[in-house]
């Protein structure tokens, strides 16, 4: 590993500005292996399913981050017994978790959310199933993150929801009384906003004491879909893999069966929306990027890259477990629908590309960690591009770039998009890369160390070098 630390490449600014970060600009084809860590998906979901199962688990090599680690606190605070154990994993040690004991005297608890939607909306139902008061709340953000309807699921199954003030709760604050069962039974929800609101009802719901069919029914629109159902098929897998019933025969119907949910161990798999960043950049260098242990078989949305890089142009393939990309002569504009956590990825690529793109299908990102269609639209079209939202998306013009500050809003793939910017265009600098911590810590470093493999012996990482606010763009 070469370049230096964040901490060191950030120059300290004053007090109401983050950090900037030089974002490295590549100036050669990349040529590097690399794994990413454990993906947040598998890793939040599992220790949800520990915390509830019929005796202790392991998780292997899951993922250590900002959100993988407020997940556990909150499920330490609902009397979860979770502890870090020496494993094989090359991002850090295993978990063993107790899980929590259904006989716990009622406690009152506090859970930080922080921006994490896996945390804001799977551990409320996980709350109501013990006695006791759970507060939540979480940063500035989370309050305006959508979470209407997983409060009404509770509401409805009768367990009470409020406000700090005790009146009724749309959003976080919020308190959940738990009596220390759920009658669970018939709900209907309207998850159009978020595939996380199905996710985290089906993970409790085999504890629920009548199990849960769950369906979901658009108030806006009869017919609008759930986004992101990759991830829901995701949240059935690993409930089927701990012996839970799931019937998911019928479009937006989902019938969990009543009963216990089996300890397992399991083996995290690598992040593979992580990993699309790094696979981005061997389309924006016209490089090669390699990445070793890719699933033969996953439910993670991040498989989409395989069809998605080669849409755009590259060079994929899928041999003996390592996932090749390299990059063509040019960055192939394209059509894409439905590219969920993909897309500020994808929205970074198609702003260096030689023709014009749609993303579609994308309306509910309006609720992610930011605004994310009003962010790519401004950040890209600051630093000379041509974007524009769309009622579910995206459009994006070729335009040529140049230098530049690109925010980051807290939001993580705003950091990582930013970096991919930056390896074709010099002169980026990324606000606040350290948000990059919310699902990948190491990334600056990991970043580097592509860039460093295969780089010709007279270069030097643009990333090393201290960068003085005001230099190469604006700061709005
Ligand atoms: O359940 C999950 O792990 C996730 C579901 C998706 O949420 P939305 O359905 O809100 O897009 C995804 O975007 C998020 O990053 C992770
Ligand atoms: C939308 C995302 O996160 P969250 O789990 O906080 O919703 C994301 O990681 O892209």
């Amino acid at each position: 590993m070469t370049g230096t630390t964040p901490a060191a490449a950030a120059r300290s600014l004053p007090a109401d500005s983050a950090p900037l970060w030089r974002a490295p600009f590549a100036g050669h084809p990349v040529d590097a292996t690399l794994t990413v860590p454990g993906s947040k998906s598998l890793t939040n979901r599992y220790l949800v399913l520990a915390a509830l199962a019929d005796g202790p688990s392991r998780l292997r090599a899951p993922l250590h981050s900002r959100d993988s680690a407020l997940m556990i606190e909150a499920l330490r605070q609902l009397g979860a017994i979770i502890t870090e154990v020496p494993g094989d994993g090359a991002f850090g040690p295993d978990l063993a978790v107790t899980p929590i004991s259904r006989d716990a005297p009622g406690a009152r608890s506090g859970v930080d959310c922080g921006l994490a939607g896996t945390v804001m909306r799977f551990v409320p139902p996980v709350a109501a199933l013990r006695r006791g008061v759970t507060m939540f709340d979480g940063d500035p953000h989370a309050r305006k993150r959508p979470m209407g309807p997983v409060i009404d699921a509770l509401t409805g199954l009768g367990v009470a929801v409020s406000a700090p003030g005790g009146g009724p709760a749309t959003s976080l604050p919020f308190a959940v009384d738990g009596t220390g069962e759920v009658r669970g039974g018939h709900l209907v929800i309207d998850a159009s906003a978020s595939s996380q609101f199905v996710s985290a009802l089906l993970l409790a719901g085999a504890r629920f004491t009548e199990g849960l069919h769950l369906e979901h029914r658009s108030k806006e629109r009869p017919g609008k879909p759930v986004p992101s159902l990759d991830h829901i098929n995701m949240t059935v897998a690993v409930l089927r893999g701990a012996g839970v019933a799931v019937d998911d025969s019928r479009s937006d119907h989902w019938i969990v069966a009543p009963g216990p949910i089996r300890a397992f161990d399991v083996r995290i798999e690598q992040d593979l929306s992580n990993a699309g960043p790094f696979l981005a950049a061997a389309l924006a260098t016209r490089g090669t990027v390699r990445i070793p242990n890719w699933p033969a078989a996953t439910t993670q949305v991040g498989d989409l890259w395989r069809s998605i890089l080669t849409t755009m142009g590259a060079t994929v393939t899928l041999t003996d477990g390592t996932l090749t990309v390299t990059g063509g002569p040019e960055i192939k504009g394209a059509d894409f629908d439905e590219t969920s956590e993909l897309a500020p990825t994808v929205a970074a690529l198609c702003a260096l590309a030689t023709g014009p793109s749609r993303l579609g299908g994308i309306a509910h990102l309006r609720g992610h960690e930011t605004d994310r269609l009003a962010a790519l639209v401004a950040e890209i079209n600051r630093l000379g591009g041509d974007a524009e939202e769309t009622a579910d998306g995206l459009i994006i013009r070729p335009a040529p770039l140049h230098a530049g500050v690109v925010r980051s809003y807290a939001d993580h793939r705003m950091a990582t998009a930013g970096a991919i910017l930056g390896l074709a265009v010099p002169g980026i600098e990324v606000e606040d890369i350290a948000t990059t911590a919310k699902t990948m810590p190491d990334f600056p470093q990991l970043w580097e160390s592509m860039l460093a493999q295969g780089a010709p012996a007279d270069s030097t990482p643009a990333g090393s070098t201290p960068t003085d606010k005001d230099a190469g763009g604006t700061q709005h």
